[in-house]
C-alpha cells in the first residue's frame, strides 16, 4: 500500500503546530531536513564519484534545507558551491550563509556557468509553499535542470511542480523530471507524477502526529534518517 500523503495546506499547518505546541524551533527542524538531505545525495551520488554538488536554493526554507545539506555535505566529503540569488530575510538564512562561508562554500551567481562545472545538483528553489509560474530569476534555472543530463536530488518538490497537480502542463518546468525526491517528512501529492528514485527524510514527528495529519511515518531503519521506498510504500 503506498504511503499517504500531505497536502500544501496540511504541511503548512503540520510545521505551524511544529514550531507552536511542538516547540520545535525552525533550526532544529531545517537541520535535520537538511541533514536528511545530505544522506540522499550520499546514497544517490556519493562524493567518490560525484564530489562538486551545485546546490540551488531558493528564497524560503526549501532553500534553508538546502544550505543546511550543503553544510554537511562539506563533511561528507564534498566540495559544494550553493547558487542563492534571493536570501530570505529571516537572520537565519545569513547565519547558515556565514557558516557556509566559514567553511570556504563559494556563492555564485552565474548558474549555468557553475553547472558546467558541477558533477550533481541538489534543487532546493521551491518546496511545498510554491504556486503559480515561476518567476524570475528562476525560469533559466529550472530549464537548466530540466536538460541537464547530470543527477539532480529536488528537496520536497522537484521545483515549478504544483504541489498537487505535478509538473506543469506546458512552460517552465513542463519536462523536470529529477533523478530522485526526498520527501521532507511525507511525501506530497505529486508524487504520482514522479518517476525517479524516492526517499522520504525528516525523521521528527511521531505517531500521533502522523495519525492526526493523515500520513504514514515510513519504514525508516535503526538510526538512519532516511529510507528509500518504492512504489508501494516499502523499504527497497
Ligand atoms: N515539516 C517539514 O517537513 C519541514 C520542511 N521544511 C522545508 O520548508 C519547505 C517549505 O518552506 P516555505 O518557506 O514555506 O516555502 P518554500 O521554500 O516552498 O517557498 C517559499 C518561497 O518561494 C517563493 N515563491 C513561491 N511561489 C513562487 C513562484 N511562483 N515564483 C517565484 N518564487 C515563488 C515565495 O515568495 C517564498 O519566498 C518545505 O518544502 C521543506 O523543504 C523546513 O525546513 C522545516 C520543516
Ligand atoms: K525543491
Amino acid at each position: 500500500m503506498a504511503l499517504r500523503t500531505l497536502g500544501p495546506k496540511a504541511a503548512a499547518a503540520l510545521d505551524e503546530e511544529l514550531m507552536s505546541t511542538g516547540a520545535f524551533t525552525l533550526s532544529q527542524l531545517m537541520e535535520l531536513a537538511g541533514l536528511a538531505v545530505a544522506q540522499a545525495l550520499h546514497t544517490l551520488s556519493p562524493p567518490s564519484t560525484t564530489p562538486r554538488v551545485l546546490i540551488a536554493c531558493g528564497p524560503g526554507n526549501n532553500g534553508g534545507d538546502g544550505l543546511v545539506a550543503a553544510r554537511h555535505l562539506v563533511h561528507f566529503g564534498y566540495a559544494p558551491t550553493c547558487y542563492y540569488p534571493k536570501q530570505g530575510k529571516h537572520e537565519h538564512y545569513s547565519a547558515l550563509r556565514a557558516q557556509l562561508e566559514q567553511l570556504r562554500v563559494s556563492f555564485v551567481q552565474d548558474f549555468p556557468r557553475a553547472l558546467g562545472e558541477a558533477d550533481c545538483v541538489v534543487d532546493a528553489i521551491f518546496g511545498f509553499s510554491f504556486s503559480g509560474e515561476v518567476r524570475e530569476p528562476f525560469p533559466a534555472v529550472i530549464r537548466a535542470l530540466a536538460e541537464t543530463k547530470l543527477p539532480v536530488l529536488a528537496v520536497d518538490a522537484p521545483s515549478s511542480w504544483n504541489i498537487e497537480d505535478g509538473p506543469p502542463g506546458e512552460g517552465v518546468g513542463k519536462d523536470y523530471q529529477p533523478t530522485a525526491l526526498i520527501s521532507l517528512t511525507a511525501p506530497k501529492p505529486l508524487v504520482k507524477f514522479f518517476r525517479g528514485r524516492h526517499f522520504v527524510g525528516g525523521r521528527f514527528v511521531g505517531k500521533e502526529i502522523a495519525e492526526k495529519y493523515g500520513f504514514d511515518l515510513p519504514p525508516y531503519k535503526g538510526a538512519d534518517q532516511i529510507v528509500e521506498i518504492g512504489p508501494t510504500g516499502e523499504e527497497l
